[in-house]
């Protein structure tokens, strides 16, 4: 069996119609949402991921701006700026850019941000909303898979489920939207025993794990949904996911591409996020 295409490309250019539509509502009403994202350093991934964001906002009818600092700032000096932009009125989201440079405690700057304005969904505020069911912003990775399933008519109820990496922005969000939509979830990461074999029992299998190529067609169940989450550079331009395509095609129902998949929704849901931030 050759798997069908998930393309995120397409569904994330659908994604950003309906948004620019409840854009000009909202306008009507006389709110223009606005964006604030926050780059410290010259992280040249980062730079260009920015740029989009912002490009994105343009857009749909976003208002947007870019605070770009220098890599030397201190920790004090980007509290003070979110402090700031937590008390904007224009401002209905707002977004620090990771990584962070080294100097800077990363949580203490996400739960700086208020919780009304935390696009990315990324403090522990939010998160404990994420576990609970109560009302939250989804951090915009996973929501953009979510979304990615839900467009192309794919069943998650009653569904066995693996996500397999951790992380608190794409592996362990995932796991609780998966298992808020009822599917059975498993997580693995880098000390499961026997991770093939895990992976083999998915229906939709997450790889969200940062190692190029790990997950391969014989840890593929015939006929499972396949959500590529990884981004990596391999040699001077190579884009590839964490799972190796050719071979997971093969037996995969579905698959995403990368680049094309997933990586696109994030920015799409990110444009969600900051209109549902403005409704609100
Ligand atoms: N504050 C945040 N920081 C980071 C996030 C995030 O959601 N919030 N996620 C990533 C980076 N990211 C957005 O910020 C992001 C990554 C990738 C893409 C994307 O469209 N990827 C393309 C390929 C692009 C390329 O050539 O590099 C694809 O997969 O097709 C969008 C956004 C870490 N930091
Ligand atoms: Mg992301």
């Amino acid at each position: 069996m050759a798997a069908q295409i998930l393309d995120g490309k397409q569904i994330a250019a659908a994604v950003r119609e309906e948004v620019k539509a409840e854009v000009a509502g909202l306008k009507e009403r006389g709110i223009t949402p606005g964006l604030a994202v926050v780059l410290v350093g010259d992280d040249p991934a980062s730079q260009v991921y920015v740029r989009n964001k912002h490009k994105a906002c343009e857009e749909v009818g976003i208002y947007s701006e870019v605070h770009r600092l220098p890599a030397e700032t201190t920790q004090e000096e980007l509290l003070d700026l979110i402090k700031q932009l937590n008390n904007d009125r224009r401002i209905h989201g707002i977004l620090v850019q990771l990584p962070l440079p080294e100097h800077i405690n990363e949580k203490t700057v996400i739960d700086t941000i208020a919780l009304e304005k935390d696009v990315d969904g990324f403090s522990p505020a939010n998160v404990g909303n994420l576990v609970i069911g109560d009302r939250c912003f989804y951090p915009c990775t996973p929501h953009g898979c979510m979304v990615l399933l839900d467009k192309t008519g794919i069943d998650i109820k009653g569904k066995k489920a693996v996500v397999v990496g951790r992380s608190n922005i794409v592996g362990k969000p995932m796991a609780m939207m998966l298992l808020a939509r009822h599917a059975t979830v498993t997580i693995c990461h880098s000390r499961t025993k026997n991770l093939a074999e895990e992976c083999r029992q998915a229906d939709i299998l997450v790889a969200a794990v940062g190692k190029p190529e790990m997950i391969t067609g014989d840890m593929i169940k015939e006929g499972a949904v396949v959500i590529d989450v990884g981004i990596n550079r391999v040699g001077e331009k190579k884009l590839v996911g964490d799972v190796h395509f050719e071979s997971a095609a093969q037996k995969a129902s579905w698959i995403t591409p990368v680049p094309g998949g997933v990586g696109p929704m994030t920015i799409a849901m990110l444009l969600k996020n900051t209109v549902e931030a403005a409704r609100r």
